[in-house]
């Protein structure tokens, strides 16, 4: 195999890929060398690496083969000196060819096939998120800067990343996207001071029309990073590039950040990634079923067993999944239909772990210490609106937090009424969406007492 040969064998996968991806994907792809059966390719960047070899690494090899039938691998590698092609009908004016560091030093992380946009399920608790990414996704002009994402573990910030990389290699090829966790940007920030190469670090991010950065979290407390990445954020900003974050927690929370890094992550959207509620969990099960079904298509989950698992496993949906997919293994090993007893029996460690622990007696105890008032005056008679509304925040955690009834949860509030505990859930639920200081303070009251 020579470089020459390479060329004319990609003529012909032109006509099986089309003029577009071709183009994008396959054009600037420079063969390197054959040994040992494998073909290396010299790739500008590693996402494109990644992509190429997801999406058309056997189309390459069936037409190497045509070749060369010892060839039985591909592999993809960013060159030292590689720069990036000018790609199909640029939007804007390409920025000046990166100089990309060795690969040693670009292991941006791959990005996982399955999280797409077809496969996030949207619900309330995510549908502002979503709708973000989907925004972002598109490619048009930059209207807000950075959009950061957070929420709690195992909520889909990872999820959403990767769906807006993929889909703007689908609608917006021209565009250079680096997705990388904040980790390996302070591995890679630091792997540059000590070869002395920071030329270069700058100016492979700031040469990126769009950057990605999950768990920014990670930085806090780590300064030169931090200010790396602060003058990274600027210089970006400053030639309207799309910055995408993510996090566990909002900006203002993040401890050890400084004030000027936190105040620039909160200068675009901030979007929150609710705790997931049942409707939204019980849509990801059915979601989920579809995929494993298709590894498993003789398996079939009797009535309940769905709405069981949405109702018990709330932590959060990588738990949820990992419960789905020991099901199916479980089922077909021994060759039952999942059912209920088969679902206690295959995930009895996962339910014990998940059942609430969270008490009313806590709940009061937190929400009277948050708003500053006596717990006898939460629980006890008088109606003033000091009292009662915390009394409600309380009354509403204790329902969406506890597996109690609204009669139990009635009698632990000074021996009140069903209905006056619907009552106040219903106020909070609508106050939840008419005033963020509820919002806000449901918020923090229910992770501290996840905690
Ligand atoms: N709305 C959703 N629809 C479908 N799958 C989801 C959804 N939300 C989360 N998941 C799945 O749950 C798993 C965990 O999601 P993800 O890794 O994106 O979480 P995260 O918020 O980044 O968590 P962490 O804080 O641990 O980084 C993934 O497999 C993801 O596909």
């Amino acid at each position: 195999m020579t470089q020459e040969k390479w060329g004319q064998l990609r003529q012909r996968l032109l006509k099986t890929v089309g003029q577009n991806n071709f183009t994008t994907w396959i054009e600037p792809l420079e063969f390197q060398q054959l040994e040992d059966g494998i073909a290396t390719f010299n790739v500008p960047t590693n996402f494109m690496g990644n992509y190429v070899s997801q999406n058309f690494a056997d189309l390459i090899l069936h037409e190497l083969r045509t070749e060369n039938a010892t060839i039985n691998r591909l592999n993809f590698t960013v060159a030292a000196n590689m720069s990036e092609k000018p790609r199909s009908m640029p939007a804007k004016p390409l920025a000046a060819p990166a100089k990309v560091a060795p690969s040693s030093a670009l292991n941006t992380a791959p990005l996982d096939r399955r999280f797409t946009f077809d496969s996030f399920v949207v619900g309330k608790p995510n549908e502002l998120a979503h709708a973000a990414a989907k925004r972002v996704a598109e490619g048009g002009p930059v209207t807000f800067n950075p959009l950061f994402l957070y929420g709690g573990v195992g909520l889909g910030k990872t999820h959403l990343m990767h769906a807006i990389a993929w889909e703007l290699q689908q609608t917006r090829p021209d565009l250079s996207v680096l997705y990388l966790s904040a980790e390996q940007f302070m591995y890679r920030f630091v792997q540059a001071l000590r070869d002395r190469k920071m030329m270069d670090f700058k100016e492979i991010f700031r040469n990126v029309d769009v950057l990605m950065v999950d768990d920014v979290q990670f930085i806090a407390g780590k300064d030169s990073t931090q200010e790396e990445f602060f003058h990274t954020f600027n210089a970006l900003v400053d030639q309207n590039r799309q910055i995408i974050i993510s996090a566990d927690r909002a900006p203002g929370e993040i401890k050890d950040l400084e004030d000027r890094v936190k105040s620039r992550l909160q200068c675009g959207l901030v979007v929150d990634l609710h705790p997931t509620d049942y409707e939204l969990r019980l849509g990801i099960l059915q979601s989920k079923v579809e995929q494993q079904s298709q590894n498993y298509p003789d398996l079939s989950i009797a009535p309940g067993v769905l709405e069981f698992l949405a109702h018990r496993i709330s932590t959060n949906v990588r738990v949820l999944e990992g419960a789905l997919t020991r099901l199916f293994a479980f089922a077909s090993l021994v060759g039952r239909e999942i059912d209920m007893d088969l679902t206690q029996d295959c995930l009895a460690d996962v339910l014990r772990a998940s059942e609430r622990k969270i008490t009313i007696e806590e709940i009061q105890r937190r929400v009277s210490e948050h708003y500053n008032i006596r717990l006898s005056d939460m629980i006890g008679p008088k109606r003033l609106r000091s009292y009662a509304r915390p009394r409600q925040v309380a009354m509403y955690l204790s329902k969406h937090l506890t597996s109690r009834s609204l009669p139990e949860i009635g009698r632990r509030f000074g021996g009140r009424d069903h209905t006056t505990v619907m009552h106040g859930v219903r106020r909070i639920e609508e106050l939840k969406v008419q005033d963020g200081q509820i919002a806000e303070d449901l918020e923090m009251l229910r992770r501290a007492l996840e905690a």
